[in-house]
């Protein structure tokens, strides 16, 4: 099963014993200081394609769930932005904190946020697989959506009443026709910096999206998420001299 956890002996603080990485040049997550954020012009809007049967099932992987994509051809993709080319939809998660007070793993000036969606892609157009991409310094991409706590989010509840029939790591349950676009705020706006997955293997290959505007959750939905585990989020790691990009 998983050397490394959330909590305790093989925690957070303990993951470079085992990847090394971990206190790498390029790891995520970060603090976004927003007056250090560079304006660059020759960014693009997000371009977002949904295929809603490419949404095949949820499952219970220990210190999440994921909801799993068919990830075979181009019909959930994000092109445009800091991106070169189209990356393929490979599967949505989400981080949260034992209280509502924390949860999200990057920060906007130091402020936490009580949960994050994270909605990882892989390079279609250079890599043949997810796998493949993986280790590659352009293979994945992110998108990040912070959850603020306020008013119940009919959307996410569609995922929330399906936790219960997945309570056990392993366990899988079919999740199909789900339109992760229900799950974007209303503008697309992003910060972007180069960085790594958020927890191990922790490899430095991700183009991280951060939309600017937060989606709600409400405080009975997210003590759901918490059924799964009670914590799965990363404090923010060094910058290390990386620049932030809106
Ligand atoms: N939180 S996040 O968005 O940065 C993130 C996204 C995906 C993964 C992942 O696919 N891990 C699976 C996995 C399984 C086995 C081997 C791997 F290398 C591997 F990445 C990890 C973290
Ligand atoms: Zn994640």
């Amino acid at each position: 099963s998983l050397n490394w956890s959330y909590q305790g002996s093989n925690g957070p603080d303990q993951w470079h014993k085992l990847y090394p990485i971990a206190n790498g040049k390029q790891q995520s997550p970060i603090d976004i200081i927003t007056k250090k954020v560079k304006k660059d012009p020759s960014l693009g809007h997000l371009q977002l394609t949904w295929n809603l049967s490419t949404c095949k099932e949820i499952v219970n992987v220990g210190h999440s769930f994921h909801v799993i994509f068919e990830d075979k051809d181009n019909r959930s993709v994000v092109t445009g932005g800091p991106l070169t080319g189209n990356y393929r939809l490979n599967q949505f998660h989400f981080h949260w904190g034992q209280t509502d007070d924390y949860g999200s793993e990057h920060t906007v000036d130091g402020a936490k946020y009580a949960s994050e969606l994270h909605l990882v892609y892989w390079n279609s157009d250079k890599y043949s697989s997810f796998a493949e991409a993986l280790d590659k310094p352009d293979g994945l991409a992110a998108i990040a959506v912070f959850l603020t706590v306020g008013s119940h989010n009919e959307h996410l509840q569609e995922i929330v009443k399906v936790l219960d029939s997945i309570k056990t790591k392993g366990k899988k349950a079919p999740f199909t026709n789900f339109d992760p676009s229900t799950l974007l705020p209303g503008s697309l706006e992003y910060w972007t910096y180069h960085g790594s997955l958020t927890h191990p293997p922790l490899l430095e290959s991700v183009t991280w999206i951060i939309l600017k505007e937060p989606i709600t959750i409400s405080s009975e939905q997210l003590a759901q998420f918490r059924n799964i585990t009670l914590t799965n989020h990363r404090l923010p790691q060094p910058l290390k001299g990386r620049q932030v990009r809106t």
